[in-house]
């Protein structure tokens, strides 16, 4: 432990300089490895959408069974949660808890065996890394969220679909098993020109900005929601089977019919949906929900249409002539 303090400096240079989240984990656990050496179990639990809503995960352990048999995450967050802000360390029967807040919420936590009594003086340097992870961390997610309906940005789409394709999503297996199914939704605001046109543009972006919080707020936290382009929004969720997926993005359909918007009334949207394979590039998974979505728009809006019941826009695709708005 005589490491941590001398290195307190390093180590804070070695997260700021890291510009992905995967990196960011990876270049936390090489420290936290060098500092807790002499410990012979750790873990590092973490809240990664910055939000008390999600009970923390582990973003790295270094023994599964140890944490499984000794670790009721929700009772420790709680916990946690009652203490005094100024504690940084609570000391239980078989482990010690570093909590990890951000802008004064507890996020999660690191957990060290007794095996290693982590003194005062360290364990400040400890807490000083991992408070430079969470901002480094938030500093990275800003990066990604669109500034007018903060949702996640265009650029942050590719990166988070290859991720799902090559089976980054550990904590869905760990939540749903194996035989769940990734879906990608493009959704576009019918008609919109016609509100901007009618209402100007800042009434335009209200309208963008309430549809983008409808979709958020009736899509679970695990999903993903992106403002694609202007008033085009891609949703990436996973779910049992198409049905089940069409179902949804049709309730969500409907209630943006039903919501009055200020000034212009009633808005709706049209949506394409198709499943997320692992045998297909970014570009062709979204040209199959937007090839769906033009369909949902030529059969008259406010509707949702599957990729898969489109044989004859299959056709066209593997022929490369689909007309794309
Ligand atoms: N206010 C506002 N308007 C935008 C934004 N991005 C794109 N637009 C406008 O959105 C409109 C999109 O119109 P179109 O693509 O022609 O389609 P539409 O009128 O929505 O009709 P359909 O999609 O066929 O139902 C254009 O007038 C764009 O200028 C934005 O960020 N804010």
């Amino acid at each position: 432990m005589s490491k941590v303090s001398s290195c307190g400096y390093e180590w804070t240079i070695q997260l700021v300089s890291q510009n992905s989240e995967h990196m960011l984990d990876k270049c936390l656990a090489s420290i936290l490895s060098a500092a807790l050496a002499e410990a012979s179990l750790f873990a590092f639990y973490f809240s990664k959408s910055l939000s008390i809503q999600q009970t923390p995960c582990a973003i790295f352990t270094s023994s599964e069974q140890w944490l499984d048999e000794q670790l009721d995450v929700p009772a420790l967050v709680g916990r946690l949660n009652k203490l005094n802000h100024d504690v940084q360390l609570l000391s239980l029967a078989q482990m010690q808890i570093l909590p990890v807040r951000y802008q004064g919420l507890i996020l999660g936590f690191l957990a060290v065996d007794n095996s290693a009594i982590i003194p005062t003086s360290e364990h400040n340097v400890l807490n000083h890394v991992l408070n430079i992870y969470v901002h480094q961390l938030a500093t990275l997610q800003y990066a990604r969220i669109d500034p007018l309906t903060q949702l996640l940005n265009r650029q942050t789409f590719d990166e988070k679909v290859m991720d799902i394709v090559a089976g980054k999503e550990a904590w869905l297996v760990r939540e749903h098993g194996n035989d769940v199914k990734w879906y990608i939704a493009m959704a576009d605001i019918d008609h919109f020109k016609y509100v901007n046109d009618n209402h100007g543009h800042v009434i335009g972006d209200e309208v963008i900005l309430l549809v983008a919080q409808l979709l958020k707020s009736n899509f679970r936290i695990g999903d993903y929601v992106f403002r694609y382009g202007g008033e085009e929004f891609a949703i990436v969720f996973p779910c049992k089977d198409e049905g089940k997926a069409i179902e949804k993005l049709d309730s969500v359909r409907a209630i943006i019919a039903a919501t009055r918007f200020p000034q212009v009334g009633s808005v709706t949207i049209s949506l394409g949906v198709a499943e997320l394979t692992d045998n297909a590039q970014v570009a062709d998974f979204v040209n199959r929900a937007d090839q769906a979505l033009y369909q949902s728009k030529q059969d008259g809006r406010n509707r949702v249409t599957a990729f898969s019941n489109m044989d004859s826009a299959k056709d066209s695709y593997q022929t490369g002539d689909i007309e794309l708005f």
